[in-house]
């Protein structure tokens, strides 16, 4: 396997798990219409296959946040390199990402988010790595919890590499 990574979830797991979660937020939102809110660029591979399977309306909008550049931990600075281009006043806001690891960056835009009015606003990670919190975060969907390694593929980097592996891995 290219770079000796070694598969932690593999595609057929990361499928079937994602079209449970894709169940359970359709069951939670019936009569309502949820906006998706892609996390890049991590988040976009996630984001975009769980879209496609959950069954009530569907808007999206993308931000671009950066903390980790090409080290292996977190700057502890949440920059935001792209702002959502529309409101999210009286929405039902589902904010999607692919990893929890120190919760800052999640803790950093559910604050900036909550600030702007959505009617409600929640948390779907596909990774969560518990061990590695500094900031406590509700999350209400998540797809795997992993041990305390760094892992890449399926929209995770290491030095901007790796995200198109169609399966999470450690290198
Ligand atoms: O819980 P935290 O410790 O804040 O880590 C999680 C965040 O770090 C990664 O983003 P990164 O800054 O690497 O940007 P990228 O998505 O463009 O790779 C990941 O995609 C999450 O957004
Ligand atoms: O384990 C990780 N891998 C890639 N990017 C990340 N950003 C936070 N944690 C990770
Ligand atoms: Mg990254």
């Amino acid at each position: 396997m290219a770079d000796n990574i070694k598969v932690l979830i593999s595609e057929e797991q990361i499928n079937k798990r994602i079209k449970e979660l894709a169940e359970q937020i359709s069951i939670d939102y019936a009569g309502r219409s949820v906006h998706l809110i892609c996390i890049l660029k991590g988040s976009a591979f996630f984001c975009c296959d769980l879209a496609k399977l959950i069954t009530v309306p569907v808007t999206m909008d993308f931000m671009s946040v950066s903390s980790y550049g090409d080290e292996k931990v977190s700057s502890g600075r949440v920059r935001i390199l792209k702002d959502l281009d529309e409101s999210i006043q009286d929405k039902d806001v589902l904010i999607v990402e692919d990893i929890i690891d120190s919760g800052r960056t999640l803790s950093y835009l559910t604050d900036l988010l909550a600030t702007r009015s959505p009617r409600s606003l929640n948390i779907c990670t596909l990774l969560d790595k518990p061990e590695r919190r500094v900031t406590d975060v509700y999350v209400k969907y998540v797809g795997f919890e992993i041990p305390d390694e760094f892992v890449v593929g399926y929209g995770l980097d290491y030095q901007q590499k790796y995200r198109n592996l169609p399966f999470v891995g450690v290198i």
